[in-house]
């Protein structure tokens, strides 16, 4: 943004609320009917929920960690971390575990933290991709650890519920940054860590 492009004015929610009325209008209802009278309200409040990580500094999220870990410097991985984030194209759910590994240097942090960091981006417009790379790359800018890996496994529902309608499909995104780049060994732990066969092959850098 340069000097002279004002901030964007952040609407209030009788603005959001006016924008689903006419949503509700567009899909050829009546927004006046007992039963969607309030609607709009609701629907700004779950709008809160689902795009709260927008407010949410995820770096913030691991300013606490613990250098007392007995000198522990193996593979952290945790696994199954079910998250809820919106497709930016379509504002349509997506839904998925997150699986986030790293190799602790010199301190460890609280686990739950990067669940929450995960949330954290997930909790906004988001691509798959730029998701996975986000979590990776905030656990590297704030631990410093040796090794950090994340693999993604999600449901679009932008395509399981419209579009090409291929319900089941999966789409499953991994980055691997420091250690885990070069050496297959350590990321097939993390895909037996997470009961998969992944390749051990090197990825691209
Ligand atoms: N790379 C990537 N694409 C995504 C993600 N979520 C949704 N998409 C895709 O974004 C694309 C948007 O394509 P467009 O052609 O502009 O939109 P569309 O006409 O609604 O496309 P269809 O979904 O094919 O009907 C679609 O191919 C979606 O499958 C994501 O996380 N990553
Ligand atoms: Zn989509």
């Amino acid at each position: 943004m340069n000097a002279r492009t004002p901030p964007p004015i952040r609407p209030v929610q009788a603005d959001v609320e006016a924008a689903v009325r006419t949503l509700i209008r567009w899909a050829g209802d009546d927004p006046d009917r007992e039963g969607l009278q309030d609607t709009p309200g609701r629907v700004a409040r779950a709008y809160r929920t689902f795009f709260a990580g927008h407010e949410e500094d995820p770096a913030a999220l691991l300013a606490t960690t613990f250098e007392d870990a007995g000198g522990f410097d193996d593979l952290v991985l945790v696994r199954d971390i079910r998250f809820e984030s919106h497709c930016e194209h379509h504002l349509v759910p997506i839904i998925g575990v997150a699986h986030v590994a790293y190799l602790p240097r010199d301190r460890v942090v609280g686990i739950s933290k990067i669940a929450r960091v995960v949330d954290a981006f997930a909790r906004r417009l988001q691509i798959q991709e730029r998701l996975t790379r986000q979590i990776a790359d905030t656990l590297v800018d704030t631990l410093q650890p040796r090794g950090v890996a994340v693999v993604i496994e999600a449901q679009h529902l932008c395509m399981t519920t419209r579009g090409v309608h291929k319900p089941g499909s999966t789409t499953l995104t991994q980055r691997w940054v420091g250690r885990f780049r070069h050496a297959p060994e350590l990321r097939r732990d993390v895909w037996q860590g997470i009961g998969r066969s992944g390749s051990g092959r090197t990825p691209a850098t």
